[in-house]
């Protein structure tokens, strides 16, 4: 793929390209049709001899009405192709629109495919709608190669070589006038294709973003209507609107430069064919039947170059819609690394275990470690990928731009975090325990959560899950033994029942049911005559903040993991709610081991274990009785909880 070159955008701004492709590239997503392009290839070739044949019989009938010779079947023969002809390009046509459509299609297969087995880091530094936009709209353009751009392109290149051995045989000197203007204009045209093609490169960046934009904006609503930054919003998104509205007003004007360059080609032909032709019948050097012929074979002639000139805005704009289709799948896999495929016999594929019950562990290898404890982080360093802190930084600088506009406090926004984000960070977390993390916002006690799940692997030190370097397990074996609740989780639109057997799709009602009673969610089923299958709404809107945290740790219990990693909402509940997290949390607790981001500490004093991180350091660990004698920070948190 050629690299990214930027284009001149408006007001002489330079705007980044984008990804390219080639059209070796699109090759791979053609040859999975070959049988069908066969078959149009060979009706090309039929489609083709039925048409070229159409000027030699006209020929033929002008001679024969010249010379009085009766006509015979001639006529019918003639009404006979053109008939062959038609028929032939009808179906023709139709499987080339099938072909497309199931281009389009298998384009997007091997899209999601990929999307969604992309590293986790991927997700956090790519903007969700670019990456929706590419599975929308980028693959529809890959309609047109086929349906425009390779259309009859066989047909058309053998019409085209026909044409112009017939015109030689009929009048050389002829030829070679329409090659000069022919040719002349097509260089023309093949200079403004290359402007075309880094035009639409261009405005599918700026659709992608534009579907970023307009996602961003629909899912905060409520913020930005409360912040009353609607109309602003609106500016930011629709200026993306005109940035790919400008990059399609370019390709029409190329575009548009392109049909009079063709028209006037084909004007010239005519004008040279009649004037010179004229005066070569009238010299007597070829007769009017030879000149009529030629007249339609020039005719033939057009029709291929046409279509192939209109092609190249179709073709252009697809391979623009490749290159970032290409971009996606050249993106590397999560995959587990080189040790656990070191330790993978060959050809053995790595099989998500089935969940060791508590105090029984499996390594990866299969050896026993009952003594091992669960978790244990040993002098972990972390620093997020350079491309995902770039990627947070330009966002968060986005969002500022848009609060700071509208007067609004950027204090909650992200950080710089060009810096190690866990700096040798220790603890352990015992089987069949319950152990919290607490510390001010920022201190790395999510990114933590992010290591065990291996969603992010240590830059130095290393986390060990029942004994054995998270590193040398498989991740999908790693991610059964635990249950993993992630901070304001969401809610899938769907029932209670589809969000629930997300992890366990063959649970019963029954349960449902009972893990839901277990979190204190009892009274959601009695709300609703449908019980588990009632509708939770877009994003969970029909149920509460806390009720939407709880159906995530059902969820989890469901799957009944050993280990539960809890990122408890920072959003505040209530009184109630937060009693009833509590008890949710003790009854998930009960044999099973338990570590839980606390973000109020009366949900985890009663932990075997707290551990207290301050900037990427553990500051102190204890219970919380020792912890408000021996840390100053922990004791803080708790007399600002009122808590001592
Ligand atoms: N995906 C990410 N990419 C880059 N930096 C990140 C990412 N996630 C978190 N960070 C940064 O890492 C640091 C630690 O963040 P983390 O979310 O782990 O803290 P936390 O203690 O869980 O905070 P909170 O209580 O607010 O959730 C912060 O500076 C944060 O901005």
């Amino acid at each position: 793929m050629s690299s990214p070159a930027p284009a001149r955008g408006r007001r002489g701004r330079r705007v980044p390209e984008g990804p390219r492709a080639s059209f070796r590239q699109l090759l791979p997503f053609l040859l999975e049709h070959k049988r069908t392009l066969a078959v149009v290839a060979v009706l090309s070739v039929l489609g083709a001899a039925a048409t070229l044949a159409q000027p030699l019989l006209v020929g033929e009938v002008i001679s024969r009405v010249q010379n009085a010779v009766p006509l015979g079947a001639l006529v019918w023969l003639l009404v006979g192709f053109v008939v062959l002809s038609s028929i032939i390009s009808g179906f023709q046509h139709y499987l080339l629109q099938r072909t497309g459509t199931a281009v389009v299609y298998s384009s997007r297969k091997r899209l999601i495919a990929r999307i969604l087995r992309l590293p986790v880091s991927e997700f956090d530094a790519r903007r969700t709608g670019d990456l929706v936009s590419r599975v929308g709209t980028d693959t529809t353009l890959l309609y047109a190669v086929l349906t425009q751009g390779f259309a009859d392109a066989v047909g058309n290149a053998l019409i085209l070589i026909g044409a112009v051995i017939a015109m030689a045989f009929i009048d050389p000197l002829l030829l070679v006038l329409i090659i000069v203007v022919v040719g002349a204009s097509l260089a023309v045209v093949v200079l403004l294709s290359t402007r075309i093609r880094s035009a639409s490169a261009v405005q599918q960046a700026k659709v992608g973003e534009l579907s970023s934009g307009v996602e961003r904006a629909v899912g905060s609503i409520r913020t930005i209507r409360a912040a009353g930054a609607t109309e602003r919003e609106i500016a930011a998104v629709t200026e993306t609107a005109t940035a790919a509205y400008a990059a399609g007003v370019r390709i029409a004007r190329v575009s548009a430069l392109i049909v009079p360059i063709a028209f006037v080609a084909l004007q010239v032909s005519l004008l040279v064919v009649l004037g010179v032709g004229g005066y070569r019948v009238a010299s007597g050097a070829i007769d009017v039947a030879s000149l009529v012929t030629f007249v339609i074979f020039l005719f033939l002639l057009v029709q291929p170059l046409a279509s192939a000139i209109g092609a190249i805005t179709s073709v252009n704009q697809a391979l623009g819609a490749l290159g970032r289709i290409q971009e996606v799948l050249d993106l590397p896999l999560e995959d587990d690394g080189d040790r656990v495929r070191a330790s993978t016999p060959a050809g053995a594929v790595s099989q998500p275990q089935a969940p060791a019950a508590t105090g029984d562990a499996v390594t990866a290898r299969g050896s026993r470690a009952t003594d091992a404890a669960a978790i244990e982080f040993r002098q972990v360093r972390f620093r997020y990928p350079d491309h995902v802190v770039k990627a947070r930084e330009a966002a968060a600088k986005e969002a500022r731009s848009v609060l700071a506009d509208v007067h609004l406090d950027t204090g909650e926004l992200p950080a710089e975090t060009d810096h190690e984000v866990l700096r040798g960070v220790s603890f352990t977390v015992p089987r069949g325990s319950r152990v919290a993390l607490v510390g001010p916002s920022g201190a790395g006690k999510s990114t933590i959560l992010s290591l065990v799940e291996r969603f992010y692997d240590p830059t130095d030190g290393s986390v060990l899950i029942d004994g054995v370097d998270a590193r040398d397990r498989s991740r999908d074996e790693l991610r059964a033994r635990f249950g993993y609740v992630e901070q304001d989780a969401p809610t899938l639109a769907g029932t209670i029942a589809d969000n629930l057997r997300l992890a366990s799709p063959t649970a019963s009602d029954a349960d449902c049911e009972r893990v839901l009673r277990a979190v204190n969610l009892g009274d959601v089923l009695e709300r609703n005559p449908l019980g588990v299958d009632a509708p939770v709404g877009e994003d969970g809107v029909m149920l509460s903040g806390g009720e939407r945290q709880r159906l995530a740790i059902a969820r989890a219990l469901l799957a009944a993991p050993p280990v539960l990693l809890l990122d408890e909402s920072t959003s505040s509940l209530d009184g109630v709610n937060e009693q009833r997290m509590r008890e949710a949390i003790d009854a998930v607790a009960t044999d099973r081991t338990l570590l839980v981001i606390a973000h109020r500490l009366s949900t985890v004093v009663d932990s075997d274990l707290i551990v207290v991180l301050q900037d990427g350091r553990v500051v102190g660990q204890g219970t919380h009785s020792e912890l408000v004698a021996s840390t100053p920070l922990y004791r803080d948190l708790a007399k600002h909880q009122l808590l001592v």
